[in-house]
């Protein structure tokens, strides 16, 4: 008898494809090295095109999650790479930094970018998209964004919910992957049909459209 949890019968590992996207120094590289490593620095490096990072999540007893993170630097945008980076992901995460208003402006940009390069399922369905107002920490004063605002905001422009996070404190960054992971895997409907092994990003679909906000923030 195996020690190994992925021979048991029902046991599932699924693999889904992240994107975390941003302004230029809003923290991305921050967050997901927070999200996986759990370490933080304020040495600034700005990534060079694309980096990846994985994180395995035992979701629950039957199920293994692991997230391959694309973290794509800020300039990204600009350039002509993004529609190569974006395909088969399944999520994303926009990260805006709460000091920099400019940054906030970007992220309307950054959504219509992969509302218009990546789809899934057979009817092309936008994918589910988590906004993270980071840098928390730094205090709001500059944001001049309400939590209603916000809400609002992610109604209006497709977001499933958004998050008030900080890489330095720590502070709901697991929780807004949880969120996006478990929107994920609502609405793949293979999971209530198990297969062996691992699915696919590509292979999802039934995805709807986002019509709620989710629980926001660090209040
Ligand atoms: N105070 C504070 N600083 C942060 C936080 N997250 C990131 N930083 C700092 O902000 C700077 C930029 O962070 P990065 O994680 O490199 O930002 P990025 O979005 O990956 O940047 P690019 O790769 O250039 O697009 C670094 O000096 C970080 O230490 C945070 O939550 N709070």
């Amino acid at each position: 008898m195996s020690n190994n949890p992925a021979d048991d019968e029902g046991y599932n590992e699924y693999l889904y494809k992240i994107l975390v996207v941003g302004d230029i120094g809003t923290g991305k590289t921050s967050i997901i090295k927070r999200f996986v490593h759990n370490i933080f620095s304020m040495h600034y490096k700005s990534t060079i095109g694309v980096d990846f990072a994985l994180k395995v999540i035992n979701w629950d007893p039957k199920t293994e999650v692991r997230l391959q993170l694309w973290d794509i630097a800020g300039q990204e945008r600009f350039g002509s790479m993004t529609r190569v980076y974006y395909k088969e992901a399944v999520g994303a995460m926009i990260t805006f930094d709460v000091t920099r208003m400019s940054t906030f402006e970007a992220v309307a940009k950054w959504k219509a970018d992969i509302d218009s390069k990546v789809t899934y399922g057979a009817d092309e369905k936008p994918i589910p998209v988590v906004l993270l107002a980071n840098k928390c920490d730094l205090g709001k004063d500059a944001f001049i964004k309400t939590a209603n605002d916000m809400d609002k905001y992610c109604k209006d422009n497709g977001f499933i919910g958004w998050f008030e996070t900080s890489a330095k404190e720590n502070m709901n960054i697991e929780k807004a992957a949880r969120f996006l992971v478990d929107h994920i895997l609502k609405n793949d409907v293979r999971r209530n049909q198990p297969i062996e092994g691992t699915i696919q990003p590509g292979d999802l679909n039934k995805q709807p459209q986002p019509t709620s906000t989710g629980p926001s923030c660090c209040k």
